[in-house]
Formats: structure tokens, sequence, C-alpha cells
């Protein structure tokens, strides 16, 4: 591929459409084997040479190792509950869960209407995972932001496994510990969460979109990879784990584009800049540019660029959400169709995302819903079947 984009166009042309290109599983798969270890995957992080999306993939194999071995053994429907041992607080736990589900209402409508699309349990499950991404966000954008040192990262990481291993310190981390012991969810995407508040924390911008994608990966990706097994895979589905996990993956990343395509004026007033500094440059663009907030050509061209490797993203996600647990289908149509709509926005303010904001007005909205109904009901591929386990 890399060699035939060399010959019909300039090199540096070539790099950037290139750059474009979702690098997918199958891919990937070349470079990689199954005998990946935690180990492998923590030298991966240290070691700078290897690339973002190496990285990533390797967490992407760990999640999908999880899951695989209980839909081999069983044809779990993985969205169902596994029992407990009966010395829960029922009440307690129930009214965690409530409140769960009212921070997701207040600060996240869209979202929490696509939850209440979900059978109960995975609804309260997905609420609870809200709410923690939510607070571990709030340390680094809320109001306590500018005291938050390395030690309360710490300490926030430290209730994290603490939760994990059943020591919930409040209520909103007993409805995350109840979670965890029902769906095999991993720690390993909260803990990468968590690192990506710290990157936000001691960088404002990107060199390249090898580094961009990371920070998508720790702040959005993960929510894809932490989502898959409370959603479950539909147990008729014949896709990879894997391939699965890519796709939720790709959804977490297309959503975070968006969301710094759409607030790219907001992030310049915060001093940050969300792009990759190299295809600014190529585009004739600097940071000087983005503060100055006018809309040239060069800014649509590159705008343009931009937009098309979120939509090739959201392409990839596509792939996986048939495979999904049929009461999962519909909300993550909704939300993809929803959210990929904010860059037809974005084009149809003319690039301008410096002084206007693009949103999805509710008319938009609404037909999206029967929109993602008719998706929803098409399960598991005949396509799907040849991909093999
Ligand atoms: C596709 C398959 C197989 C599974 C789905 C897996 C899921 C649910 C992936 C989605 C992951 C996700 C919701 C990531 C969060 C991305 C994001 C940018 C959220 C934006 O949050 P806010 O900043 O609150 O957004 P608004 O400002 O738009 O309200």
């Amino acid at each position: 591929m890399s060699a035939i984009l060399w010959v019909v166009c300039p090199k540096e042309n070539a790099q950037s459409l290139l750059s474009l290109i979702p690098r997918n599983g199958r891919r990937r798969r070349c470079k990689f084997n199954s005998r990946l270890s935690l180990s492998a995957y923590s030298n991966a992080i240290v070691n700078p040479s290897r690339s973002s999306e190496e990285r990533v993939y390797e967490v992407v194999l760990k999640q999908a190792a999880l899951v695989r071995e209980l839909r081999k053994e069983s044809a779990l429907d993985l969205g169902k509950p596994i029992e407990t041992d009966g010395t829960t607080d029922w009440n307690l736990l129930n009214e965690a869960y409530e409140r769960c589900g009212e921070v997701c209402a207040e600060y996240a409508k869209t979202f929490y209407l696509g939850t209440l699309l979900m059978t109960p349990e995975r609804r309260r499950a997905i609420w609870a995972i809200y709410v923690w991404c939510r607070r571990t966000d709030e340390l680094v954008d809320g109001p306590n932001a500018s005291h938050i040192t390395p030690k309360a990262m710490e300490r926030w990481e430290k209730r994290l496994t603490d939760l994990f291993e059943g020591r919930p310190y409040d209520m909103y981390d007993a409805a995350l510990s109840d979670t965890v012991s029902k769906f095999p969810v991993d720690v390993q995407p909260f803990k990468d969460m968590i690192e990506g508040m710290r990157l936000d924390l001691r960088k404002s911008r990107y060199d390249n979109f090898d580094e961009l994608y990371l920070y998508c990966y720790y702040v959005a990706g993960t929510v894809g990879l932490m989502s898959v097994p409370v959603m479950g895979i539909a147990p008729e589905s014949k896709a990879s784990t894997e391939s699965i996990y890519n796709a939720a993956l790709a959804l977490g990343i297309a959503n975070q584009l968006t969301n710094i395509l759409r607030d790219v004026g907001e992030d310049a007033r915060r001093g940050r800049i969300y792009l990759p500094q190299d295809e600014l440059a190529r585009s004739g663009l600097s940071d000087e540019d983005i503060f100055r907030g006018k809309v040239t050509d060069k800014w649509r061209s590159f705008m343009k660029g931009q937009i098309k490797r979120a939509r090739m993203f959201f392409d990839e996600a596509e792939k996986g959400v048939a495979e999904l647990s049929s009461a999962s289908r519909w909300p993550v149509w909704a939300s993809l169709l929803l959210y990929r709509q904010i860059l037809d926005a974005i084009e149809a303010n003319d690039y301008n995302n410096f002084t206007k904001r693009a949103y999805v007005g509710k008319a938009k909205k609404l037909v999206s819903l029967p929109a993602a109904y008719g998706r929803a009901l098409l399960g598991p591929s005949k396509l799907a079947e040849l991909v093999k386990r």
C-alpha cells in the first residue's frame, strides 16, 4: 500500500494519506502473536520506540483474552451478571446505582437516554462506569483541578485497585465494585484512563497523530474496552473477541477525535491544542493560526483531512456493533449515529470550530433513533462467519 502511494503522489502526501488509514486488527495481527503477556505490555509502555498503536493493541489483546475463554466454554451472553454471595446490602447498593444514574442524567443527557434502552442490569453497570470516568475527568478538568497533585492521582489509583478488590471507599465506588464483580471487566483500561489524565496535566501539544492516538485511547478508547463486557457479545456471534474489542476501541477513538474537532476554539482558549503538530505544519498552519481563530482555505483543507480520519474510525467501529448482544445494539448505534453527525455539523458550519459550536439538533436526534433501531435489528452478520476465532 505504501509503495503504491509513494509512486502516485509526493512523499509527504503519501505519509499523510497513510496516517489517515486506521490500522485494523488484521494488519496489526501480523506483528503480534497470542503469547503477549502483561509483562510485555508493561515493557511496551516504557519503551518509547514502539508506536502508540502497538501499545494499545496489546491492551486490546489482553482484554479480549479475558472474555474469549468464557465465550468458548459456555457460549455465555456476557452481559448476564454472575451470582453473588448473599452478604450484600441490596438497599444501599440500589441507592448507590440510582445515584450513579442521577449523575449520568445530569451530566450526559443523550448518553443517559441511550442507557435507558438497555436492560436494567447493564444500564446501572454502565452508569457506575460512567460516574467513575466522570469523577476521574473532574480531577483534572473540574473546579479543584489546579490543586491536583501527583500524590492525589496516586490516591485515586489506590482507590481504584481497592474497589476492584471489593473494598469500595464511597457509594459510587460501591456501585462500580459491584459491577466489576458481576461482569468480566478488567482494571487495566481504568488505570490507563488515570494515566491519560496525568498526561493531560503535563502535555498541551501533540507532535503527531501517534501521540494524539495514545491520548485518545487513554481518555476514550478505554471506555470502549470497559463497556464491551457489560454490553455483552451476542451468543450467536462468530466474530473474534479481539475484532469486537477493536471496534469498541475505534468507537472511543472516533468519539474523542470528534470531540476534539468540535472543541478546537474552546480548547485553544485554555491554551490547549489537541491536533497533530506535524500535520498542522504540513498544511501551513501554526499555533498562532489556531489562537487567531480565522477560517481560511488552509484551515478548511486541514479540517477535511481530520474529519475524514475520524469518519474512518467510525467506519471501523460499525463493523463490531452487530456482534454485540441484541439489547445493546440500539443504544450503541444511536450514540454512534448521533456523535458522527457532529462531524457533519462542523462541515455545515463551514469548518468554523473556533467560535461556533457544532451540535446535532433535536429533530435530527429524533430521526436517528428509529434509524439506529433499524440497524440494531441486524445481528451478527454472515460476513463475520468468515472471520476465524
Ligand atoms: C462498537 C462496539 C463493539 C462497542 C461499543 C463500545 C462503546 C460504548 C464505545 C464508546 C466509548 C465512549 C462513549 C467513549 C467516550 C467518548 C467521548 C468523547 C465522550 C464525550 O464525553 P463528554 O465530554 O461528556 O461529551 P459531550 O461534551 O459531547 O457531552
